[in-house]
């Protein structure tokens, strides 16, 4: 039977320095930055994203607050790595053009400018400045989900005419099934330059990382988000070890070392994982109820603090729709929820 991939390229992108972040409540040292990053060049990853979890400009009392600053990040990491080109992410309005300057002076030569599935609209300036910058560019659109295929290419088309030269469908919420991969990206391939490559960001939450990276593969993507030893956001990233074992058996070329990916996941990032980054009630939870993965922390402190189980939150949060930039809903959400179950006083309230 003929190889389904045979002979395809695929551009793999690391997030394990930066959607990881999310996973170590933004707790990964500079000293830890700089040896995984070495080991994912060394291992052949052509780019490795490393910033703060929410990207540039993420350090706020929203998002928490790293050990360094972004540009300590960049700068040592780039400093570190021979071939990979490092990669940060910026969320217009959180991230500004000046940070991303600043970003670009320390070594970073790649940006994933990430909007909302419907809110391109948000990233032209960025884009526009990231490509003066000669940046490679993407537009990642998050929580894509939340739109159809015909709203995703009217997205994607955006973000292709105000420079961009990638652009993600991204499943933030780890909700997607292959076939919904299949659909939306297959829809952007048809629409889009033929210059213009797609790349697929997945989350594990419902254990589909690796089939839906493959869906967007066969479907036309050429690049992949994926984290080795899958740390990121939620029940994690597209395990990216695993994912290059099985592309290979399918025929298509990573050029990377697979060994090497397999001893760095095992001796030296599960080391770094504060906690098991799998899925559990919670994580499931997200995919489940098509949740943004970087709630999943935020929420179980909410729940735990209101009491209220964390699952019935996460719930509630996708039933809303809530979105990145909405985290302070969460708080107001388990509140509300406490509050209805009778687990509230007005007067613990007012001294809430
Ligand atoms: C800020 C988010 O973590 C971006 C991302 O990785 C996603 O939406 O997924
Ligand atoms: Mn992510």
């Amino acid at each position: 039977m003929a190889k389904r991939l045979k002979g395809r390229n695929i551009t793999l992108h690391d997030m394990c320095l930066r959607d990881g972040m999310h996973a170590k409540r933004e707790q990964i040292s500079v000293a830890e930055m700089v040896r995984i990053a070495k080991g994912l060049d060394d291992a052949g990853i052509p780019y490795l994203q490393c910033t703060h979890g929410a990207g540039l400009g993420g350090n706020s009392l929203q998002h928490g607050f790293a050990l360094a600053s972004n540009e300590e990040y960049i700068s040592a990491v780039a400093s570190a790595v021979k071939n990979a080109k490092v990669s940060v992410l910026l969320l217009p309005g959180l991230g500004t053009m000046r940070e991303l300057k600043s970003a670009y002076k320390e070594g970073a030569r790649s940006v994933h400018v990430a909007t909302h599935c419907t809110e391109a609209d948000t990233s032209p300036q960025h884009i526009a400045c990231a490509r003066e910058l000669g940046m490679d560019t993407t537009g990642f659109l998050m929580m894509a989900h939340l739109n159809d295929a015909k709203g995703l290419v009217k997205q994607a088309k955006l973000m292709e005419s105000y420079g961009a030269q990638t652009v993600y469908v991204t499943d933030s919420a780890g909700f997607m099934l292959p076939e919904d991969v299949t659909e939306r990206i297959e829809a952007l391939r048809d629409a889009l330059d033929p210059k213009t490559e797609i790349g697929f960001h997945g989350h594990h939450n419902m254990g589909m990382g690796i089939a839906n990276s493959i869906a967007a593969v066969e479907a036309g993507a050429s690049r992949i988000d994926a984290s080795v030893a899958g740390m990121g956001a939620g029940a994690g990233n597209t395990p990216l070890e695993v994912f290059v074992a099985v592309v290979e058996r399918m025929g298509a070329n990573t050029g990377t070392d697979l060994f090497k990916l397999m001893d760095l996941a095992e001796d030296v990032i599960v080391p770094v994982m504060e906690k098991p980054v799998r899925i559990d009630r919670d994580s499931l939870t997200l995919g489940y109820a098509g949740v943004y993965s970087t709630f999943l922390l935020h929420a179980k402190r909410a729940a735990e603090r209101f009491g209220v189980p964390a699952r019935d939150v996460l719930v509630e949060l996708g039933r809303k729709k809530m979105i990145g930039g909405q985290e302070d809903m969460i708080i107001d959400t388990a509140m509300t929820m406490a509050k209805e179950r009778g687990l509230l006083k007005e007067k613990t309230l007012e001294e809430l």
